[in-house]
């Protein structure tokens, strides 16, 4: 679930500043920029469903959070012209509140579940016989003499969103139509999301200092949309509004995000498995004790970013560092550990 968080490199937290994040989303398959391979296909599935006046079939998108999937089924409703209703797998706790959601849909309309492997059993299997034959079957009753009543709905396109497809059951995962499996932004993308957002909060910033911010992004466009308003804010009071390469790196140094996306919380945490630790292996709950933090804010934010990044591997007895973590942070690693690490290049 969404939580609040000031952490500017935290993909999951929505500040307040979401408000003018909704102002920044590409209303638009021919706005959205990256993910060339979804938007293609996404685009053809909604064209032919145009072609034959039916409603498009039910979406998938799976991917880390920050990606774009809420963005994508802004998108769809709008390409297609459908109004949009959204809740979430968490807020769907009783069969009962997803029959009301569905019986009040409109024809044709766009329901978008996130966090669909949220969802109770009971709900989920209603789930199953709306998408497939746009029926729920309500019980009417209790116990003994508790009924079923078939009650019709409208025929919707369920646009379900999830950080994990690996989570859903098959049965539901089988009855989407399409699934959009959203990667991490390449450098380029990154670097045209900034400057679209930039041109749309009225910043004026060249390629290179898009480039600047890109590059710390970690692959995200919602990281990259709020280093960005760090950045105008920064330049708005100390470099009368103008955004350069040196005011932008000189930005996100005072946010504490160095140049490759890492923010004080990965620092303390590499900082740890190599110096408090030696290198590793030292367990989850340990590191997070030794860092100060949440042990899900070590796994959720800190961890992947390191792992995909190459300065730390999960090993069956725990987080070990990689010698890129020790020269990361200016290290040389410790001579009883090198040999661990004639496979890589050190
Ligand atoms: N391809 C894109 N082009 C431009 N901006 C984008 C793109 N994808 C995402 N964004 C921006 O990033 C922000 C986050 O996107 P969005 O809320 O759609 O992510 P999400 O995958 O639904 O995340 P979560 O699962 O955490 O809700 C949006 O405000 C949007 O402005």
């Amino acid at each position: 679930m969404a939580k609040l968080s000031d952490d500017p490199l935290d993909p999951h937290a929505h500040t307040d500043d979401h408000v003018v994040d909704g102002a920044l989303r590409p209303p638009t398959l021919a706005e959205f920029r990256g993910q060339p391979r979804v938007a293609e296909q996404l685009g053809l599935v909604l064209a032919a469903a145009q072609h034959r006046g039916a409603v498009p079939d039910h979406v998938l998108l799976s991917g880390p959070p920050g990606l774009g999937k809420t963005t994508l089924a802004m998108i769809i409703a709008n390409e297609v012209g459908a109004p949009l209703r959204i809740s979430s797998g968490p807020a769907i706790q009783h069969a009962g509140d997803l029959a009301a959601i569905l019986s009040g849909l409109a024809e044709g309309e766009v329901f978008f579940l996130d966090e669909i492997h949220r969802m109770s059993r009971p709900a989920e299997e209603m789930l199953y016989l709306a998408m497939e034959d746009f029926r729920v079957d309500v019980i009417v009753g209790k116990g003994p003499g508790a009924t079923e009543i078939p009650l019709e709905i409208p025929r919707f396109t369920l646009v379900g969103a999830t950080t994990r497809a690996g989570l859903l059951p098959g049965p539901l995962r089988d009855r989407f139509g399409f699934t959009g499996q959203l990667d991490y932004y390449d450098a380029a993308d990154l670097v045209g999301i900034v400057r679209r957002s930039a041109a749309l909060l009225g910043v004026d910033v060249d390629g290179t200092s898009a480039e600047v911010i890109a590059s710390r992004s970690r692959g995200t466009p919602r990281i990259a949309n709020r280093l960005l308003r760090r950045v105008r804010d920064y330049a708005l009071v100390k470099a009368s509004g103008r955004v350069t390469p040196s005011v932008a790196a000189a930005a996100l140094e005072l946010y504490e995000v160095d140049e490759l996306g890492l923010d004080r919380l990965d620092r303390a945490v590499l900082e740890a498995v190599c110096v408090r630790f030696g290198g590793g292996p030292v367990g989850l709950s340990t590191l997070a004790m030794s860092v100060g933090e949440e042990t899900e804010t070590v796994e959720e934010v800190a961890e992947p970013y390191l792992i995909r990044q190459g300065f730390l591997m999960r090993t069956p007895r725990g987080r070990v560092a990689t010698p890129r973590a020790w020269r990361h942070l200016g290290l040389s690693i410790p001579p009883g550990r090198a040999d661990l690490f004639t496979d890589f290049d050190a």
